[in-house]
């Protein structure tokens, strides 16, 4: 998982830097709400994971998990931030 994490997070500082065309990632780096359309992004999905969760769809808790996770790593890198501190915050709590 930690991988996964890794590797998704070092694509998102790539498409940060080099903005590809057809790329979504560029595109909430780009986007003319600014940051707003990542937390919009977030905040949607944060919703459409709790229905997901009260109609006990595994399939769709995943799935609306996986938006979450990755559009908080966006999140994470448009405030330059890096993924060290949150496996600090996590580490910090064990
Ligand atoms: N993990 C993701 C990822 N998760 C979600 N999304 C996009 O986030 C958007 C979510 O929007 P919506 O919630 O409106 O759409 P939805 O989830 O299809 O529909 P609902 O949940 O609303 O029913 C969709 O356009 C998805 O394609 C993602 N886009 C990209 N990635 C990763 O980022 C990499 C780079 O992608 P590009 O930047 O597009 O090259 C990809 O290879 C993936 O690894």
């Amino acid at each position: 998982m930690d991988e996964t994490l890794a590797e998704l997070f070092a694509v998102i500082e790539d498409r940060k830097e080099t903005l590809p065309d057809d790329s979504y990632t560029a595109s909430l780096f780009t986007h003319e709400k600014g940051e707003n359309a990542v937390l919009e992004k977030l905040g949607e999905e944060s919703t459409e994971l709790v229905l997901a969760a009260k109609d006990d769809d595994r399939e769709e808790i995943a799935y609306e998990a996986a938006d979450i996770v990755y559009h908080l790593l966006v999140l994470l890198s448009m405030k330059d931030m890096d993924l060290t501190e949150l496996e600090d915050e996590l580490e910090a709590r064990r």
